[in-house]
């Protein structure tokens, strides 16, 4: 349980960044982890991952930033990557109208790939470039609002890498919201765990490991399979947690 875990415990959170090309992906990662800020970055092709530690609310978390190529011919090189992630930023640019229509696509490309609940999943969506000129801003804030609560997002933030605004708000939010799922996730495994004593228990019918032969017809074992759901359940599905620890490293670089 996550609240009764030794003091000085280290966790590793895997965080995703997604967005178009340009949107300010890695100028976000390099503003973050090294507090470095390059108005000439080259595009990233496939992905690169550094590490960086923070404390947030008293708990020491080292967070695996992940930080994607945006255009849409590296796809197949990001997609890959997507599989154990804890958080997902979705990154927009506030003077690039169709970086936000973007969102959509990212999500579902996200969910598909990490193959997570979109529900129970924390997001964080991030409109980066929040320095530019009052008459650049083509992304209204509100207009982002209304978009994450039809998708079920509650965190959103607006934040600036060039002039270092917001930057850390936005991974300690991430934090924050993947504890916040991670505490509904573990309240609902609790719940489902939990046998009540004073319902009924409903026996299989016409197993072959039960009734020692296959003496049922097919109608009747059919019957039986859709009676007794219990045999299919499988065990609760987490948000995407991992169940293993990912190896440690400062920074990497996974490219063509
Ligand atoms: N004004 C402003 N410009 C920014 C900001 N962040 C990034 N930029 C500019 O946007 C350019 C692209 O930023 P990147 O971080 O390379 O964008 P990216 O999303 O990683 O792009 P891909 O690697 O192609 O996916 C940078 O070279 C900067 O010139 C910001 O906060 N404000």
């Amino acid at each position: 349980m996550t609240n009764m875990r030794p003091p000085n415990k280290t966790t590793l959170l895997k965080v995703v960044i997604l967005g178009d090309g340009g949107v300010g992906k890695s100028c976000l990662m390099n503003r973050f982890v090294s507090n470095r800020y390059d108005e000439n970055n080259f595009h990233t092709i496939g992905v690169e991952f550094m590490n960086k530690d923070i404390d947030v609310d008293g708990e020491k978390y080292t967070l695996q930033i992940w930080d994607t190529a945006g255009q849409e011919r590296f796809r197949a090189l990001r997609t890959p990557f997507y599989r154990g992630s804890d958080v997902c930023l979705l990154c927009y640019a506030i003077d690039d109208y169709d970086s936000f229509r973007g969102l959509k696509q990212w999500r579902q490309e996200f969910l598909h790939y990490a193959d997570v609940n979109a529900d129970k999943f924390p997001f964080i969506v991030v409109g980066n470039k929040n320095d530019m000129a009052h008459h650049c801003r083509q992304v209204p804030y509100d207009e982002v609002k209304q978009w994450c609560d039809q998708n079920n997002i509650n965190c959103q933030i607006e934040t600036s890498s060039k002039t270092a605004t917001n930057v850390t708000d936005a991974f300690v939010l991430a934090v924050r919201q993947w504890k916040h799922m991670e505490r509904i996730a573990e309240i609902e495994l609790k719940q489902n765990d939990t046998i009540d004593l004073t319902k009924t228990i409903k026996l299989a019918h016409n197993r072959f490991c039960c009734t020692g032969g296959g003496g049922g017809s097919s109608a009747a074992s059919t019957n039986a399979d859709s009676e007794d759901e219990s045999m299919n359940i499988v065990s609760p599905k987490r948000f995407g947690r991992r169940q293993q620890q990912q190896q440690k490293a400062s920074s990497t670089q996974f490219q063509l």
